[in-house]
């Protein structure tokens, strides 16, 4: 049986963050692994410090052509509902539509950013292969937006407010303020020292305690990050409107 989100909702500020370890099998998650690696190439879209595969069509202000997610991706969905990950979020969504999946080797990782507004604010990620430390920064909701714009700069440099340990099979489900008022990302380092950056999740992601292992060292990192894009525009219309 999958566990629902609300049992594995963290008891922490700010309260919507939910964190479900071994929420897929090792076989699950060698299949998704292998579904990944040999996705054709000209899907990985090569970043300087990432690569990606974009699944379910191309968010632009517009809105999505929405195509569907192939199914070796929405072979998760029971599992999602069964959770209760998107459950009541919109009336016409009951499942993802859109999946990013990214590849990060040791030493890689993505700056501090929010996902905006093109998504609804749940997001639900899958981690293969290897764990990763996810830092969160308060997002500047009183300075202009110039400021803002500076923020991500200057929080590579900033301690986090707070940051999870994301281990391998496990399911994050990020909500509502910790979706709106923070910005999330990954540090460019080759090993996490579980001491510092104030973990939140450690009882959870480290139930055997960290005295044995403090430091974790990374490997290649997959994360599956599932969303609804709300404002999806079907190709056919696209033509008739031309
Ligand atoms: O890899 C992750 O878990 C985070 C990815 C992310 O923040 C994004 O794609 O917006
Ligand atoms: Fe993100």
């Amino acid at each position: 049986m999958t566990r629902t989100i609300a049992s594995a909702k963290l008891d922490i500020a700010p309260s919507s963050v939910y964190y479900i370890p071994d929420f897929i099998t090792h076989a699950e998650e060698q299949t998704l692994i292998d579904k990944v690696l040999t996705a054709p190439k000209p899907k990985w879209v090569h970043l300087k410090n990432r690569r990606l595969q974009n699944w379910g069509g191309i968010v632009s202000d517009r809105g999505m052509i929405g195509e569907p997610l192939p199914i070796w991706l929405s072979y998760l969905f029971p599992r999602f509902r069964e959770a209760r990950v998107f459950e009541g979020i919109d009336a016409f969504h009951q499942d993802p539509n859109h999946c990013l999946v990214n590849e990060y080797l040791a030493g890689q990782g993505i700056m501090p950013h929010k996902d905006g507004p093109a998504y609804l604010p749940t997001v639900s990620t899958v981690t293969l292969s290897s764990h990763c430390v996810l830092e969160f920064y308060k997002y500047p909701e009183d300075k202009e937006q110039e400021e803002r714009d500076s923020t991500t700069e200057e929080t590579r440099t900033q301690e986090p407010e707070f940051s999870l340990l994301v281990q391998p099979r496990s399911l994050l489900v990020l909500k509502e303020d910790v979706y709106k008022k923070y910005m999330h990302g990954i540090r460019e380092i080759t090993e996490d020292d579980l001491r510092t950056g104030n973990i939140l999740n450690l009882p959870e992601a480290m139930p055997q305690g960290i005295e044995e292992t403090p430091v974790l060292k990374r490997g290649t990192r997959i994360s599956l990050t599932f969303r609804i894009v709300q404002k999806t525009l079907s190709a056919k219309k696209l033509f008739l409107r031309r």
